[in-house]
Order: C-alpha cells, then sequence, then structure tokens
C-alpha cells in the first residue's frame, strides 16, 4: 500500500471512535447503575455497554472490570466457564464500593457465539480451549482492549484497580493514558464442568488462578 494511502487508512480509522450513544439508570439486585451504549453509530445493535454505579467518584482509582460477552454463560449460566459467576462478582463489587463494569461485545474471547459453540464441540472430543481456537483458524484470543480504553477516557476516568487475572488485560493498558495502579483477583471456585478450562488458562494463558 502506497505510504499516502497508509495513512490516510490510520486517520479513518483514528476518526472512527466510539460513542456514547444514549445512557440510562438501571436498577440491579446488587445496585443502581447508570448504562452508557458505546458504538460509532447509533444503529449497532450490538454496542459495548458501561454500568457505572451509583456511587463512582471517576475522579479516584474506579474500581473497574472489563467483562468480555458470554452469552452462554453470563445469560444462561453455563458451568462450562467461569463468566456468569465473575459477571455477578464484579456487579457486586462495584455496587458495594463504586466501580465500573465494562460489558464488551467480544463473544468467545473475540470468535463470536457460533464459533464458541463449534470450539465447544472440539473441547467436548478432547481439544483444550485454546487448540479448539486454533483448530477454527483463530487465534488463542482475538480480543482487543482498544475499545475499553476509549470507553473509559469518554467517561473520564484516569486510574483504575483493575479486577481480574488475566495478565493481557493489564498489559494493554500499558501504553493508554488510563492506569492500572491496582490489580484485584476475581477468583471463582472451580466446579466439575470448567475445572480443565480454568486449568488451561492457568497454565497456558497465564492466568494468575
Ligand atoms: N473461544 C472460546 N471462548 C471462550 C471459551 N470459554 C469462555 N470463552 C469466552 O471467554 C471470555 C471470558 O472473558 P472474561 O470474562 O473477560 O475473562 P478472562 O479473559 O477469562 O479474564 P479475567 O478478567 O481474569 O476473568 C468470554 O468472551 C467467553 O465467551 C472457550 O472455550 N472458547
Ligand atoms: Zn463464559
Amino acid at each position: 500500500m502506497a505510504k499516502v494511502e497508509e495513512e490516510l487508512l490510520f486517520m479513518k480509522i483514528k476518526e472512527n471512535r466510539l460513542v456514547r450513544q444514549a445512557e440510562a439508570l438501571i436498577p440491579t439486585p446488587w445496585g443502581n447503575f447508570r448504562m452508557g451504549a458505546y458504538a460509532e453509530d447509533s444503529e449497532d445493535w450490538m454496542p459495548h455497554l458501561a454500568l457505572v454505579s451509583e456511587n463512582c467518584d471517576l475522579n479516584a482509582p474506579v474500581l473497574t472490570r472489563l467483562h468480555s460477552e458470554c452469552i452462554t454463560g453470563d445469560l444462561f449460566g453455563s458451568k462450562r466457564c467461569d463468566c456468569g459467576e465473575q459477571l455477578a462478582y464484579a456487579l457486586h463489587k462495584a455496587a458495594e464500593e463504586g466501580g465500573i463494569v465494562l460489558y464488551l461485545r467480544q463473544e468467545g474471547r473475540g470468535i463470536g457465539i457460533i464459533n464458541k459453540l463449534k470450539a465447544y464441540n472440539l473441547q467436548d472430543i478432547g481439544l483444550n480451549t485454546i487448540d479448539a481456537n486454533l483448530h477454527l483458524g483463530f487465534e488463542a484470543d482475538a480480543r482487543d482492549y482498544g475499545i475499553a480504553i476509549e470507553m473509559l477516557e469518554d467517561l473520564g476516568v484516569h486510574e483504575i484497580k483493575l479486577l481480574t487475572n488475566n495478565p493481557d488485560k493489564i498489559e494493554a493498558f500499558e501504553d493508554s493514558k488510563v492506569k492500572v495502579i491496582k490489580r484485584i483477583p476475581i477468583i471463582i471456585e472451580p466446579n466439575a464442568d470448567n475445572r480443565e478450562y480454568l486449568r488451561t488458562k492457568q497454565d497456558f494463558m497465564g492466568h494468575m488462578l
């Protein structure tokens, strides 16, 4: 690609920033949150969501969770992973001490629900969560956390206490204006169905479990 074309493309990418399209008060079992929906355009049906608890001080270091969508775990309580319980815990902590839960539309570590279901079938015949992704022609983890940084910048957050066990999420903030001043673990008791999955995250993805 010619240099000028490259620069134009770069400018275009930079222009396509997420915009808070709408927001509203959402009372939950854990407490009241303001939910903001972020997308590049208002027709987007899958915007990323920011849930900011009503007691959140955006000027202080904010307890923050980056939660990637997992419809099987978050909505239907699938025991194949720890997502549903992690989401409930994050909302509870955010409501308790003031905080933000970013609900990122990166289902299946960025491969989408159709491919995640295919990956589950491969796991049922012996592949682990990483190899199943690779077998389908994807990266082990196809997520990009730049969206989360954009959302936090929009909210005026400068420092966060990140609720995670995933080193990639911490690394994603290294060159950003938003600084991770602390990591808070989010450990869910394993069950018979997710024990192997959690072990793979620990042994091969560097998760601090
Ligand atoms: N491709 C694929 N995705 C999975 C599988 N199990 C869970 N997921 C997805 O993994 C993602 C879990 O992400 P997060 O809840 O952000 O957590 P994490 O990356 O494990 O890191 P933590 O912050 O430590 O919880 C969700 O998008 C799930 O849909 C699997 O076996 N295969
Ligand atoms: Zn899950």
